[in-house]
C-alpha cells in the first residue's frame, strides 16, 4: 500500500531516498530549509546543489512550512546530520499530528550522553503520541550511486523485528535491497565510527601507504569498533553484514566518500585544521573522533586507531603520526 512519506532534509541522502521512495509508488514530501533546493526540487525536478545534471522522480514534493511537511505523514525520514537531531526533533514535536513510524538516517552517536542517538530520538518522542516505532536505514549507500538506481544491500534495524521486516519492504525494489535487522546499538555504532575509520584510510591513501597497509587498516577499524560496540550489547553477526562491514568497506575504500576525501585532504594540506577550515560538506567522522576517544577514556578501552586519529583531528598532530604508529600495541578481538 502506498505511505504518505516525509523526509526531513533536503541534502544529498534524503534526495536518494526520496527517490527510492517515490520510484516505489509512494507519495513523497521533503522538507527543507534551503528555499532554493526547495524549488529545484518542485520546478525542475532536480538537486542541483548535490547532483548536477541529474533528473529525480518527478513525483517528489518539496515545501519550506514543516507543519504543512508534517500533516498526514506516516513515515518519517529524518535525513539531516547528527549535529542537526536534536534542534529538528524539537521542531517535529511542535508541528508532528499523527502517529509515524520514524526512519533516522543520521550516522551519528550523542555528544553529550557519549550514547547512542536512537535513545536521544525515543526519549524525545516518548509519551508524545508522534512515534509509532522507531527504525534506522543503514549500510553502504552513498547516495550518488542510489540515485543512479545503482545495486545496493542495506540494513533496516528496529528493537521489533516485526517492525524492521514491515517497513523494509516499503524501500525495497529491484535496486534497492533492505533486509530487516534488531541490532540497534551494533548498527549505529558501526555506522557512526566507520566514518571516523575512512578518514583514516583517506590518511592512508594521501600517503600511498600502500594496498597491505589499507586492508591491514580497515581489519584494525573493524576490531576497535566492534570492541566499543560489545559494550553497548551489540551482536557479533552486525558486523559481517551491511551495517557493519560493507559500510566499513565502501567508506575507507571509495573517494565518493566525503570522509574518505578528508583523509586525503589532510595530507595534501599538511594539517587537519587546514583540512578543516576548507571543507564545505557534512563530515560525520570528525565528531565521531571525538566521541569514540571519549567513550574510549570513560569505558577504559584501549584503542590505537581512534586515539591517534582524534590527535590528528583535534590537536593537529602531524597526519604522517597515524602511518608510523597505528600498527604499533594494537587491541585486537
Ligand atoms: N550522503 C550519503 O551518501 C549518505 C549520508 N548518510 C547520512 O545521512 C545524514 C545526512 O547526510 P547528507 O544527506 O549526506 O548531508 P547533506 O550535507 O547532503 O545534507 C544535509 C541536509 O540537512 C539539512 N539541514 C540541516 N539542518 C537542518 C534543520 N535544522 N532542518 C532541516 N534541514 C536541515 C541541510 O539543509 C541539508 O539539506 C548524515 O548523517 C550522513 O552520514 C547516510 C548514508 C549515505
Ligand atoms: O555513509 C555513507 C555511505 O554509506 C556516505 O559516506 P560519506 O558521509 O563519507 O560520504
Amino acid at each position: 500500500m502506498n505511505k504518505n512519506v516525509t523526509i526531513i532534509g533536503t541534502g544529498a541522502y534524503g534526495t536518494a531516498l526520496a527517490n527510492v521512495l517515490s520510484d516505489n509508488g509512494h507519495n513523497v514530501l521533503m522538507y527543507g530549509i534551503e528555499e532554493t533546493q526547495v524549488n529545484d526540487i518542485n520546478i525542475n525536478h532536480e538537486n542541483s546543489f548535490f547532483f548536477k545534471n541529474i533528473k529525480i522522480n518527478s513525483k517528489i514534493k518539496a515545501t519550506s512550512d514543516l507543519a504543512a511537511a508534517l500533516e498526514n505523514t506516516e513515515i518519517l525520514i529524518l535525513g539531516v546530520p547528527s549535529f542537526a537531531i536534536r534542534g529538528v526533533l524539537q521542531d517535529i514535536k511542535k508541528y508532528g499530528k499523527n502517529e509515524m513510524v520514524i526512519v533516522n538516517t543520521a550516522k551519528g552517536l550523542d555528544d553529550k550522553e557519549l550514547g547512542l542517538l536512537s535513545d536521544v530520538i525515543k526519549k524525545e518522542f516518548a509519551g508524545t503520541g508522534l512515534m509509532k516505532c522507531y527504525t534506522a536505514l543503514y549500510g553502504p549507500s552513498v547516495a550518488i550511486e542510489v540515485i543512479e538506481r545503482k545495486p545496493t544491500g542495506l540494513m533496516l534495524v528496529s528493537d521489533d523485528i516485526n517492525a524492521a521486516s514491515e517497513n523494509a519492504k516499503i524501500f525495497t525494489n529491484e535496486y534497492f535491497f533492505v533486509y530487516p535487522w534488531d541490532d540497534i546499538a551494533g548498527c549505529e555504532i558501526g555506522a557512526a565510527l566507520k566514518n571516523t575509520v575512512a578518514i583514516a584510510a583517506g590518511i592512508f591513501s594521501g600517503f600511498k601507504a600502500g594496498d597491505n597497509a589499507q586492508a591491514s587498516l580497515i581489519t584494525l577499524g573493524l576490531n576497535e569498533i566492534y570492541i566499543i560496540a560489545k559494550e553497548f550489547g551489540a551482536k557479533v553477526e552486525t558486523f559481517l553484514n551491511y551495517a557493519g562491514l560493507g559500510d566499513l568497506i565502501l567508506t575507507a575504500s571509495s573517494v565518493k566518500s566525503r570522509n574518505f576525501r578528508l583523509g586525503v585532504a589532510i595530507v595534501e594540506q599538511g594539517d587537519a585544521k587546514t583540512a578543516l577550515l576548507n571543507t564545505q560538506y557534512t563530515v560525520e567522522g570528525v565528531a565521531s573522533a571525538e566521541i569514540a576517544y571519549k567513550i574510549c577514556k570513560k569505558m577504559k578501552i584501549s584503542s590505537s586507531l581512534f586515539e591517534i586519529i582524534y590527535e590528528i583531528l583535534y590537536n593537529n598532530n602531524r597526519p604522517i603520526s597515524l602511518i608510523n604508529n597505528v600498527f604499533k600495541n594494537v587491541n585486537l578481538v
